[in-house]
């Protein structure tokens, strides 16, 4: 496979006759041999979306002593700015060359507030006028989206629609602003902007601006390039849904190298379950030839295993 395939989900979110199957039937395809693919007819505005880079362009320009006032290593929420250099997507590999800023979700009626907690509690605002607003924005347009794209995994994976419902209505959902400054020279192999890794939720929906960089390894090993389509997102599965499933979904490994020679900057959002969920192999997903692979587990316990694994400072913490 040399292409991801690019689906379109106007008849799932249109709610035309049989859209939703259709729909499910593509995303299982995908979802069960690469794991990516891109969404078009998605219904996030694109004004919306190119508000949000221009916000982020804005944010990363501020001088390094405001970021990191706002520093991801000061809270344990997984929320705020982590600098060039902070970051192991690959532990084989030097850290990446890249910086990000993390918005979390705001906790909603009843639900308690506690900064401590991986991704609950407070965001931290950069002083940029206009950000919190487009960012709690897009985050209700991703998240609303993320919900529709569970439906069509549900109904692909024998299920019905709204079975994961009930486990991602409080969702551990991460917006994630990117900067990939030009590799300096002559790209040599150690040091990338995202090393090597697979994401950790159920699904991310990636927006690349129109620099490229994003690079998904196929089953076979060769790593193919995701250049960025005009109009979609890359979706792809994360570990979360892949144990969900028991292995019947895939979680590819991808990378990011910015050979461009200019900035690169993507947005990306992890969805990941309620705190709370149990993630228990789906029954539909067991036989008699292929038991389950593994134990349950809640979803927030998944989550800070695989934080802790990435992030410097959390392990020095933990
Ligand atoms: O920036 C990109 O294109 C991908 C980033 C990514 O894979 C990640 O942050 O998990
Ligand atoms: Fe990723």
């Amino acid at each position: 496979m040399d292409n991801l395939p690019i689906i379109d989900l106007a008849p799932m979110l249109n709610d035309e006759p049989g859209g939703l199957e259709r729909v499910a039937t593509e995303i299982g395809e995908a979802a069960r041999t690469i794991g990516f693919f891109y969404v078009r007819n998605h219904g996030v505005d694109e004004g919306l979306i190119d508000a949000l880079y221009a916000l982020a362009v804005e944010f990363f320009a501020l001088p390094l002593e405001e970021k990191e006032k706002l520093s991801i290593a000061k809270v344990g929420n997984n929320r705020g700015y982590a600098g060039v250099g902070t970051e192991s997507l690959d532990p084989e590999k030097l850290t990446d060359a890249k910086e990000a800023f993390n918005v979390g979700r705001d906790p909603e009626a009843g639900e308690e507030d506690d900064d401590s907690q991986v991704s609950r509690g407070r965001n931290q605002w950069p002083d940029v006028p206009g950000f919190r607003d487009v960012a709690s924005e897009y985050y209700a347009a991703v998240r609303r989206l993320s919900e529709q794209l569970h439906r069509a995994f549900a109904l692909d994976l024998g299920v019905p629609p709204d079975y994961f419902a009930p486990y991602v209505d409080r969702p551990m959902a991460t917006l994630r602003m990117l900067h990939y400054p030009p590799h300096p020279g002559r790209f040599d192999g150690t040091r990338y902007g995202a090393g090597a890794h697979t994401d950790y939720g159920n699904l991310t929906l990636l927006s690349q601006c129109e620099v490229g960089g994003l690079e998904v390894r196929t089953r076979a090993g060769d790593w193919i390039s995701a250049p960025p389509v005009p109009g979609t997102f890359v979706c792809n599965i994360g570990d979360c849904l892949m144990r969900w499933s028991n292995d019947t979904y895939v979680s590819n490994p991808h990378r990011v190298v910015n050979r461009s020679g200019t900035e690169r900057y993507s947005i990306a959002f992890f969805f990941d379950p309620n705190p709370d969920a149990l993630v228990e192999c789906l029954p539909s997903c067991i036989s008699e030839d292929r038991p389950a692979l593994y134990p349950p587990i809640t979803a927030g316990d998944h989550l800070l295993e695989r934080l802790d694994a990435t992030y410097a400072h959390r392990k020095s913490a933990g």
